[in-house]
């Protein structure tokens, strides 16, 4: 049996990879503390739940299984947040995965697959963005995940530590299945609170600033599946597993859409009318971003096969209507 342990597993990108480890055979491990995860969503192996600052946990984890490799997911991902709580990044995303390296180097676990992301480039000189960017982070969670790239190219050289640094772009969408899909306490992703507006669970989507330098003057960010990006971090592990050498790449789909655009998908794709408010800009924010992912398409084979934004909503708006139809029934019972 191979087991993969997965950080940050009972979390949304992190327990779309479990389902897509054990379809190809893996047994994946979550390690995860339940701040943003949800125990109804580790389905596909082992749940050990602990924090990455508890060294001890890791250790005893760590002796429990014998690692092929570890995917790690676990870090606070909210680029506002970090504006306001730097520390908490920095601790969290930084120390915590110091602790997860330094364990896996005390038991023998030599591959990581690593949860990076776009907003380690900052604001994008050209779209789409290559993995070749500068990388000019302009928020302290684009920063916190640039460092651990850093300290995953060190541990590189110093104990042979190989990793493949994954540049998300805005994962979206959910399991096609139905099975899982985003569920966060508090919400703050762009799509499932548009989603909750045409449900009528809230009663606006407000746009954080419509003075950017852009076409209509909102956000424009490249949203890619759930399900692809699970598939992406198959590829990757797969690599590692045949001796291949640490690398960076982007997953994106190449296309951006402001936030107009994505609502007005959203209103046709649900049927449903979204009423619009207008705020400011959000801190941290970079206008427009999109990720070039020719690399990994051309050295791991990785296609995404469910790219198109309707599909994306589709699959959420399905799963977004299940998590708000179990809610209600809790409310009631
Ligand atoms: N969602 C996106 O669009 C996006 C884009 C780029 C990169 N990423 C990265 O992908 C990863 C997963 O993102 P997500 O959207 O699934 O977030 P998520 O919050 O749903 O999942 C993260 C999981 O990690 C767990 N966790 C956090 N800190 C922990 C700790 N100290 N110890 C143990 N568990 C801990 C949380 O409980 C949660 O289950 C993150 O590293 C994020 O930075 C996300
Ligand atoms: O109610 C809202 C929520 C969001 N936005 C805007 O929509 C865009 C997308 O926001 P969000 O869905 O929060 O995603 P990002 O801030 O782009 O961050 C996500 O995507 C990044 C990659 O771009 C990841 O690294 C982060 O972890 C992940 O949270 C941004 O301009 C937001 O300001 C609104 O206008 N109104």
């Amino acid at each position: 049996m191979s087991y993969v342990l997965v950080t940050g597993g009972a979390g949304y990108i992190g327990s779309h990879a479990c389902k897509a480890l054990a379809k190809a055979g893996y047994t994946p491990v979550v390690f995860d503390n339940l701040v943003y995860g949800h125990e109804w969503a580790v389905q596909w192996g082992p749940f050990e739940r602990g924090d990455l600052a508890d060294e001890t946990r890791l250790n005893e984890v760590f002796a429990r299984y014998d690692f092929a490799a570890v995917m790690h997911f676990a870090a606070y991902a909210y680029v506002g947040e970090s504006v306001g709580e730097p520390g908490k990044y920095y601790r969290n995303n930084v120390a915590g995965t110091l602790n997860l390296l330094d364990a896996m180097r005390r038991h023998g676990v030599n591959k990581i697959v690593f949860s990076s992301t776009c907003a380690t480039y900052g604001e994008a000189e050209v779209i789409p963005i290559p993995e070749t960017h500068a990388q000019q982070p302009i928020n302290p969670y684009g920063a916190s995940k640039l460092m651990v790239e850093r300290i995953l190219k060190d541990y590189d050289s110093a104990y042979g530590l190989r990793f493949v640094a994954l540049r998300y772009f805005n994962a979206a969408g959910a399991d096609p299945d139905g099975e899982i899909g985003e569920d966060h306490e508090p919400e703050t992703h762009l799509i499932p609170l548009v989603l909750d507006a045409a449900a009528g669970v809230r009663d606006s989507i407000m746009i954080n600033g419509t003075d950017y330098d852009t076409p209509d003057g909102t956000c424009i960010r490249d949203y890619i599946h759930v399900t692809d990006l699970a598939n992406a971090h198959l590829l990757a592990l797969q690599a590692l597993l045949r001796g291949e050498q640490s690398r960076a790449y982007n997953l994106g789909n190449g296309k951006g859409y402001s936030i107009r655009e994505l609502i007005e998908v959203a209103a046709s794709v649900t049927g449903k009318e979204i009423p619009v408010q207008y705020g400011p800009r959000r801190p941290g924010d970079a206008p427009a971003l999109a990720g070039d992912a020719a690399v990994i398409s051309r050295e791991l084979g990785w296609q995404p096969t469910l790219g198109a934004l309707e599909t994306i909503i589709e699959t959420a708006w399905k799963w977004h209507m299940k998590k708000l139809k179990v809610s209600s029934e809790k409310v009631e019972s």
